[in-house]
């Protein structure tokens, strides 16, 4: 047989490597490679759904005619060719050739993997003629079209999306397509900073025309879309901000129908239909025949339990202004609420009773995490219950509710007080409300110590001083209740971590590891036993004074 010599050496040396890598590996070494965060539990998952099935190269002979003889010749057989749709187009928009003056085919090659399965080396190759020589200098040294294939047996676009969710969370979606030629469809996603060149693209294969899929999975792989997304979050903050200002939740609870909604709320109509069209793309409203609230637009209903109503105007309003200052925050570490009010919040919030009440009404909109607590926090040891700025007496309401013998004192700054006064009036003959100051004293004899959202308001020094005043008060067989939301040790995604730019903006405080808060309760004189999860990422933190 004689062979028309079309490939390069490079390109056969890079075949080898290739080929190697299916045979000394297998799905759960390839999956621990190229995304090493994946628990044991989601590597099973994603090898049942979608085993290991090919890697595949980007090869340049001069020419596609013969390069089947050719590869046989070195030892490597392969099937009929295919042409390319996918990584030719890819290709052309890369490197701006029109697609008619691109030549891309597919072969393939068995090869058997180390735990003895059939996969396949993918062979992409493109007619590299004089004038196209740039383009495999450029893929050579990139690999950009090089990948590791998981095939999906049995694909339908549940299994798709949740496949997808899993490798997203590591790996940026990269593009796809639909090869009409063999009724496949594939969905790429890359790592630039996996450090082995071979996982560094991922191809999900499976087959069957999946559109909808490929559309979502296309639109995610621009990462301007994503990032347009990010950057239009204040106006999604001020839409529910704005609906909530004219009560629409309330009034959609009672009609679907715009021209209803427009005199109800007293808005121009057409705008209130543009604004619920944006809160639909939110999630806050389904808009179908009419206009209907979501389960979650249900919560920005007043009067409600766990309404965050009052949370959507605190963060669309003064909480919105001082976020504008951010910049300032980080720059000098210090809160830009003060900045921009000419006080630190909790003065400037006593100066306006109506402001004051709407920050201890949006405190409320963290229910889940209380009702949590009383569900689960034992109190029949105890007779007296202190809440240490207890606010507006909703942790202590539902702990005094839920347990008849039990006693309570709120002590709390003034203005505080009048807003708890109502709250706890149902309980008003065994509860005492104290003004007070958490720094100079708090109130003595109790059996079980609150300090619920208020340590993560201050720094450390303010927390050791608030600590010691506490372990001073407290009798020794007390327990103190730490109620805040923990940073993840890990990167685990938590609500703590953008509330600890809130605490910056807003307070000057900031969220904590639960060993930043050992450390702190260490340093007053308290022992940390126990820290159990509560709704909305909240934690319990239970300590008692060392011995
Ligand atoms: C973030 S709120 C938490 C309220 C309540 N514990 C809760 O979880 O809903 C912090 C509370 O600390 C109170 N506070 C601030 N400075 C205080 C001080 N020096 N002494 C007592 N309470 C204070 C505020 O009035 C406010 O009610």
């Amino acid at each position: 047989m004689t062979t028309t010599i079309t490939l390069a050496v490079e390109d056969l040396d890079r075949l080898g490597v290739a080929r190697d890598l299916i045979c000394t590996n297998d799905t759960e070494s390839v999956l621990a490679a190229a995304m090493p965060t994946l628990t044991a539990a989601e590597r099973a998952a994603l090898a049942w759904h979608a085993p290991f099935s090919h890697t595949a190269l980007l090869i340049f002979p001069r020419t596609l005619d013969g390069l089947r003889d050719e590869l046989s010749w070195h030892g490597i057989e392969t099937g009929p060719m295919v042409p390319s749709v996918v990584v030719r187009s890819r290709l052309s928009r890369r490197y701006g050739v029109p697609l008619d003056e691109l030549e891309v085919g597919i072969l393939r090659t068995p090869v058997t993997d180390g735990a003895g399965r059939e996969c396949v080396l993918e062979i992409f190759a493109m007619a590299t003629p004089p004038e196209l020589e740039h383009i495999a200098a450029d893929e050579r040294l990139h690999g950009r079209e090089n990948h590791f294939a998981l095939a999906v047996p049995n694909a339908d676009p549940i299994v798709l999306n949740g496949l997808r969710a899993a490798i997203t969370a590591r790996m940026r979606p990269d593009g796809g397509g639909y090869n009409g030629h063999e009724g496949s469809t594939v969905l790429y996603f890359r790592d630039v900073h996996q450090s082995c060149a071979a996982y560094r693209r991922l191809e999900l294969l499976c087959t069957g025309e999946f559109s909808d899929v490929l559309a979502a999975h296309e639109r995610q792989s621009e990462p301007g879309t994503e990032l347009l997304g990010l950057l239009t979050g204040a106006w999604a903050t001020q839409a529910i901000a704005a609906a909530v200002e004219l009560r629409l939740p309330d009034h959609l609870a009672a009609t679907s129908d715009l021209g209803e909604l427009a005199l109800a709320t007293g808005a121009d109509e057409e705008s209130l239909g543009r604004l619920l069209r944006y809160l639909g793309t939110l999630g806050v409203v389904r808009c179908a025949d009419g206009f209907v609230l979501t389960e979650l637009g249900t919560l920005l209903r007043t009067g409600i339990e766990g309404s965050m109503s009052a949370l959507a105007l605190m963060y669309g309003g003064p909480f919105y202004r001082s976020f504008g200052a951010l910049t300032e925050a980080v720059r000098t570490g210090e809160e830009s609420f003060a900045k921009v009010f000419g006080a630190h919040h909790f003065p400037y919030f006593a100066e306006d009773p109506a402001l004051a009440s709407l920050f201890h009404r949006s405190m409320a909109a963290s229910n889940a995490m209380f009702a949590e607590l009383v569900r689960t926090v034992d109190f029949a040891e105890a007779r007296l219950v202190v809440d240490v700025a207890g606010g507006n007496g909703e942790l202590l309401s539902r702990v005094l509710a839920a347990n008849p013998s039990l006693s309570g004192v709120l002590m709390d700054r003034p203005e505080a007080i009048a807003v708890a006064e109502e709250k706890l009036a149902d309980h008003a003959t065994r509860c005492l409300l104290i003004p007070g100051d958490f720094t100079v004293d708090v109130p003595r004899g109790g059996d079980v110590y609150l300090l619920s959202r208020v340590l993560h308001d201050w720094d450390d020094a303010m927390c050791r001083t608030i600590l010691t005043t506490c372990a001073l008060g407290m009798p020794p067989h007390a327990e103190l209740l730490i109620i805040e939301r923990l940073l993840p040790e890990t990167d685990a995604p938590s609500l703590s971590v953008p509330w600890d730019i809130h605490m910056l903006c807003n307070v000057g405080g900031r969220e904590r590891t639960e060993s930043h808060y050992r450390a702190l309760l260490a340093d007053a004189g308290f022992v940390l036993e126990t820290v159990r999860p509560l709704a909305l990422d909240g934690y319990v933190l239970r300590a008692r004074k060392s011995v």
